[in-house]
């Protein structure tokens, strides 16, 4: 049964609209003609990287230049984050989103704002609604951070984050480092396109159980904004997906490992050779999922474009070059389209 007004699905977070749901408000359904779960895809063979042979191991540059051309995608491994720090960090992600609502709510997001605690950002009166709830912080750099959205409770909520964060930041430039040294460029020239001030987010996914999976999902088709986003998925509960040759493919779970995926900063500054894949989640009818995306970096003040030796008579360039603002992305991305398509020549 499907309820026909909306004005609970606006105002309540998914979570409370999951623990009292008995119709399915009409605002999440994302095509009724399309069972989302039916034949469930097997899991994809996405690429296993050791990270700590990046800057050693010819060949297994070789074999992530392989899997960021084939994939946009790869399961990081030997990262250098402990597996009982990852653990933490999943921690004060669950414990948070089991906060009753009147705690949450200290941190919810401005209507027009992504910054914060809350669900989708409605754009238009038509948009369909994720079935997730995030919470959404600015990162890096420090001094970007808007404190007031950051949880107090866990107590050890600030601090786990933080040390998190400092780990990615190092793996964003192995891993930047080594993309350009895998097509044999100077191995800073994509980390100088976006420069040290380049805000990086992390944004905490919480998927509550849906008795709708075939005609939900937690987030729609898209590509991110940012050069890398690391993921550290649940530890037990999948739903990631990746468009790969018109097909869905399911991102397996790689104990201890971070899922990476190139976004669309890395495709405009590669020239289109690595390609931010299109990807979506799917909703579990009986189990929560908790998701940690870190965008690196979500947002450049920088004109970001192909690297000049990389535009050759063999290879013209294919995108402009352009600021990849969060208004820029979000106007599109929102409505569901790509905001790469408006950079293409
Ligand atoms: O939760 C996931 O598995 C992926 C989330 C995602 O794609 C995103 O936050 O951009
Ligand atoms: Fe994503």
């Amino acid at each position: 049964m499907v309820e026909s007004g909306n004005h609970d699905s606006m105002n309540k977070q998914v979570q409370e609209i999951a623990a009292d749901c008995h119709q399915l408000p009409q605002r999440f359904i994302h095509k009724e003609d399309k069972e989302y779960n039916a034949g469930a895809s097997s899991p994809a063979e996405i690429p296993v990287i050791d990270v700590s042979l990046l800057t050693s191991s010819p060949l297994e540059l070789h074999k992530l230049k392989s899997a960021v051309t084939t994939w946009g995608c790869f399961q990081a491994i030997n990262h250098g984050i402990e597996s009982s720090f990852l653990e933490k960090v999943r921690e004060i992600g669950k414990l948070f989103f089991q906060l009753p609502a009147e705690e949450k709510k200290k941190y919810l997001r401005e209507e027009d704002d992504v910054e914060g605690y809350g669900n989708d950002m409605v754009l238009s009166d038509d948009q369909v609604l994720d079935w997730t709830d995030r919470l959404y912080l600015t990162v890096l750099p420090k001094d970007q951070r808007k404190i007031q959205f950051w949880p107090q409770k866990p107590t050890n909520f600030r601090e786990v984050l933080d040390e998190y964060i400092s780990n990615i930041e190092l793996i964003y430039e192995v891993v930047l480092k080594a993309l350009a040294r895998s097509l044999n460029l100077e191995e800073d020239c994509f980390l100088n396109q976006f420069g040290t001030t380049a805000t990086k987010s992390a944004r905490f996914n919480y998927y509550p159980p849906c008795p709708w999976p075939e005609k939900v999902l937690g987030v729609k088709p898209h590509a991110d904004s940012s050069a890398i986003t690391v993921l550290l998925q649940d530890k037990e509960v999948e739903g990631l997906q990746l468009l790969k040759d018109d097909q869905w493919v399911g991102v397996p779970i790689v104990p201890d490992a971070l899922t990476i995926n190139v976004g669309d900063q890395i495709e405009i500054v590669s020239n289109g050779i690595f390609k931010s894949p299109v990807h979506r989640v799917l909703v579990n009818s009986k189990k929560d999922r908790m998701t940690l995306a870190v965008f690196c970096p979500v947002l450049s003040d920088q004109v970001i474009g192909p690297v000049d030796s990389l535009i050759t008579d063999e290879t013209p360039r294919l995108y402009k070059n352009v600021t990849y603002s969060l208004d820029f992305f979000f106007k599109i991305y929102q409505q569901g389209g790509r905001p790469i398509d408006a950079c293409k020549i």
